[in-house]
């Protein structure tokens, strides 16, 4: 078969020679793209329809036969669980591995692992908080946004501020929550591992919107003697109970924060614009006071935009640069680069900032009055 060597491609006033074969590369290149849903999708009706736990507590490749007979799904159905599998395989959550000689079976790979929700450091929750029809319905409305004054395009889908939305609808809010806390559990090991120094010889900790406490409660466990607290949303704090050195506080951290040696805000800045995030280390500033010989800082746990694409990791790169536009359309909010971090961190007065990447997705930026 003769393969044809170039196309002509013509468009108004342009006319290109192209390589047939860039073309279709092009061409496939923008429906993996425009498809990019559908692998959320797919893993996300793979997590309900439980196939992960399925596979993991059988404890050896599992073959598909099995796996579909072990599923809560329609005999009619049987047929389509490989095509889920399929695509899930070529996704890096699964794997085929010889059962003996000739019988394959589905085994968990690191990713799906992660996923299980019995795992102490479970992804799970993310799942139905990131694709709730609430934020995938987000994206049509984006344009539109860019073409009106509405604050977020959260606002232009559901007529208020994300925060407002949690207040109303007490099972969103707890489903943001747990998603939170999941993540704050490998963070925290990863700190603690890594950056223990961080938080030696601190008297006091104040967690600035730290959620259900999880960090707080594993620093104030590794750290007996310093007091910790646990400060955010009244309605998000209402019924927690503390501990011997944690405490919780409900408020708004635009108006004050408890005052302490030092303050953590761990994603916290990247759901606030720079002058909000310029606001509230002001207030950070003011909660770690001016004292005598104080180890006083405020303690940022953040992702950072990398400012040189080449050098990075590809998938990290994406997935940083996915949060950078969820910030965006749920808060108007977003992911810094170190530069911009510089300029909110001087913005609010501080007069100098240390950075560690121990935390390969996240950065610490200790900063300092
Ligand atoms: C993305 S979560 C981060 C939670 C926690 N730091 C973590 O990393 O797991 C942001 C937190 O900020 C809190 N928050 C939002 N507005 C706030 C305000 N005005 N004052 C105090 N906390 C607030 C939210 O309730 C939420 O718990
Ligand atoms: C649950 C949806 C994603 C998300 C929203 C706000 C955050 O601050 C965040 O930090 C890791 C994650």
């Amino acid at each position: 078969m003769e393969e044809s060597k170039s196309l002509r491609v013509v468009n108004k006033d342009l006319v290109v020679e192209e390589n047939a074969t860039e073309l279709l590369e092009a061409q496939a290149h923008i429906f993996s793209h425009i498809y990019s849903y559908v692998n959320s999708g797919a893993l996300k009706c793979a997590a309900q329809l439980g196939i992960l736990e399925t596979i993991h507590s059988h404890g050896k490749p599992m073959p598909l036969s099995h796996l579909v007979s072990s599923l809560p799904v329609h005999h009619s159905k049987a047929p389509f669980v490989y095509r889920i599998m399929r695509i899930l395989v070529h996704a890096g959550f699964f794997r085929l591995e010889k059962i003996d000689g000739e019988e394959e079976g589905y085994v968990l790979t690191l990713a799906s692992k992660l996923l299980l929700k019995d795992n102490p450091f479970t992804m799970a929750p993310f799942l139905p908080v990131i694709l709730h029809p609430i934020l995938t319905s987000l994206w049509d409305p984006l344009s539109t946004w860019f073409q009106n004054d509405d604050p977020t395009p959260f606002d232009t889908a559901h007529g208020m501020k994300f925060w407002d939305y949690t207040v109303l609808h007490p099972d969103i809010s707890q489903k943001f929550n747990e998603s939170m806390a999941s993540d704050a559990r490998l963070a925290t090991r990863m700190v603690i591992e890594r950056c223990k120094g961080v938080f030696e010889g601190l008297e006091s900790l104040v967690d600035v919107g730290g959620g259900t406490g999880t960090m707080a409660k594993a620093i104030a466990k590794e750290f007996p003697s310093m007091e910790c607290t646990v400060f955010d949303q009244p309605h998000v704090v209402a019924d927690l109970q503390g501990s011997n050195n944690l405490k919780y506080v409900g408020g708004d951290m635009f108006d004050s924060i408890p005052s302490a040696e030092a303050v953590l805000l761990k994603s916290v800045l990247h759901d606030w614009t720079d002058e909000e995030c310029v606001r509230i280390l002001e207030r950070c500033k003011h909660a770690i006071g001016t004292r005598n010989g104080s180890k006083g800082k405020v303690i940022i746990v953040e992702m950072m935009i990398s400012e040189n694409d080449d050098e990075v990791d590809q998938v990290s790169t994406q997935a940083k640069l996915c949060f950078d536009m969820m910030m965006m359309t749920m808060f108007n909010g977003k992911e810094r680069s170190e530069k911009e971090w510089a300029q909110i961190i001087s913005g609010a007065g501080f007069k100098n900032y240390k950075i560690s990447h121990l935390l390969g997705f996240r950065s610490v930026i200790e900063v300092f009055p």
